[in-house]
């Protein structure tokens, strides 16, 4: 297990290039599973969720080679699909929340996809109904063992079906397009997520031959084709990466410059943080904050009353940023209520900001109210263990802006999505170490 030893209360300067997207790169990753032709992938980010998938992927037969940092090729030619009945499988399988993703190309091009309960964050129930309703949709039989937790998907031949999602499911809409698009005849997914991350995979798949359109809205139509090529694909910036970087600046009061962050698909990302307060400034395609010397103050909403950040489906604001807006109200100066309608366990990590003499008012699962400090009372230095990805590193940028030195246990939730976090944080003058215990 590891360990961050953090000595806070230092400013940092200097610019920071985002890794990859995860959540790109686990979708993408499973889609070269829809072909045997090569695929050549590039601004793959090295962490512990995608260097898992990529593990599985070469079980299952896949080729897999580093062809440089971050560029890999694949190629699924001669797969081995007995490793999807092996108990290794089901250890693999239940490693990532990603591997989910796996089951719609397998389906779509062999006629079946097995997958354990997927893992993943530990942030509320997390169903997979929106998934296996889609295959259903689209002919496939569904099984499902309870004593394994293990799902199961067979069909002969898929075939195009309109539907309309429960809920705009992000990896859901992955897999049905992905299964969707070797579909004899058309389908159409109507409530589909739409992020970034979704209209990257759709154009890669356009680009193997694929012929999705509605790209980038919530009403996909697929026309299904007998087979896809290869092709080449590169990740777009991590925007919750960037989002967690324009919080670390602010709140340790620092001038930093986040490069060639892809702006045109940052969606909401840049004014939510500007309604803290927090200057975000375009530079080309690079963001730069100015060291927030004299603090940042929250907005009201235009009719005087205290400003709520929500989440909701894209393009509304990304549930995976709130963690980061919450520990960065707490030195705002105002008020503010973070509702997290999505996951009902996100929130809970506040106890430990609690702890660090942050003022919050958790209301419910749900919705937590911050009065900032203004800096007029710094955060305590104290050791804490990271829940989850997301605040895991909410609770990172707390000991970094606060007096003495904290440690955070369990950072292989960190590791999961963050490159190389500790190195980089060094370089622009962090006093954090990785300590294994
Ligand atoms: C590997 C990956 O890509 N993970 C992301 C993906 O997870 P994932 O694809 O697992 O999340 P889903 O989009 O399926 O749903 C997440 C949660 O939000 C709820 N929900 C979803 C859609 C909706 O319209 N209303 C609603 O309430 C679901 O019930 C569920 O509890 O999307 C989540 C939501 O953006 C992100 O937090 C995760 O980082
Ligand atoms: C919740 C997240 O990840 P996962 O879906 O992989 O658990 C996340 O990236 O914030």
């Amino acid at each position: 297990m590891g360990v961050f030893k953090i000595e806070g209360g230092h400013q940092l300067k200097g610019s920071i290039k985002p890794q990859g997207a995860k959540n790109e790169a686990l979708q993408i990753l499973c889609a070269v599973l829809l072909t045997p032709e090569k695929i050549t992938i590039n601004n793959i980010p090295d962490i512990v969720d995608v260097n898992k998938l990529i593990s599985l992927l070469k079980k299952l037969g896949v080729k897999v080679v580093r062809l440089s940092q971050g560029t890999y090729s694949f190629q699924a030619d001669n797969l081995n699909l007995e490793y999807l009945e092996s108990d290794e499988f089901k250890v693999d399988g239940r490693g990532l929340r990603g591997s989910i993703m796996i089951v719609g190309p397998l389906l779509a091009r062999f006629g079946r996809g097995y997958i354990p309960k997927p893992g993943g964050d530990k942030i509320g129930r997390r169903r997979l109904d929106t998934h296996f309703e889609g295959f259903i949709k689209l002919g496939a039989k569904f099984g499902y063992s309870k004593e394994d937790q293990f799902y199961g998907v067979e069909a002969n031949k898929l075939k195009g079906a309109y539907m309309l999602l429960e809920e705009a499911s992000v990896t859901g809409t992955a897999n049905i397009v992905m299964a969707a698009v070797l579909a004899e005849g058309q389908t159409t997914i109507y409530n589909a997520a739409c992020e970034p991350y979704l209209q990257q995979l759709c154009k890669m798949l356009n680009r193997m031959g694929a012929i999705i359109s509605g790209v980038g809205s919530n009403m996909l139509i697929i026309d299904g084709v007998d087979s896809l090529g290869g092709t080449e694909h590169t990740m777009l910036p991590d925007m919750i990466e960037i989002g967690s970087w324009i919080g670390l600046a602010a709140m340790t009061k620092s001038e930093l410059t986040i490069k060639d962050v892809s702006w045109d698909d940052l969606g909401l990302i840049p004014n939510v943080f500007r309604k803290l307060g927090i200057t975000v400034e375009k530079q080309g395609d690079d963001i730069h904050i100015p060291a927030h010397t004299n603090g940042y103050e929250i907005q009201n909403f235009i009719d005087g009353s205290i400003l709520t950040i929500s989440d909701a489906p894209w393009p509304g604001f990304t549930p995976d940023l709130l963690s980061i807006i919450l520990v960065v109200a707490t030195q705002a100066r105002g008020s503010v209520l973070i509702h997290q309608k999505m996951f009902e366990s996100r929130l809970f990590f506040v106890d430990k900001l609690i702890d660090m003499g942050a003022k919050i008012i958790l209301c419910d699962p749900h919705r937590a109210t911050v009065i900032g400090h203004d800096f007029k009372s710094t955060l305590k230095a104290t050791t804490m263990t990271s829940p989850d990805i997301r605040a895991g590193v909410s609770l990172l940028i707390a000991a970094l802006s606060a007096k003495g030195t904290s440690t955070i246990m369990n950072i292989e939730q960190i590791d999961r999505g963050y490159e190389n976090i500790d190195e980089r944080l060094r370089a622009i003058g962090a006093h954090i170490e990785r300590i294994d215990v």
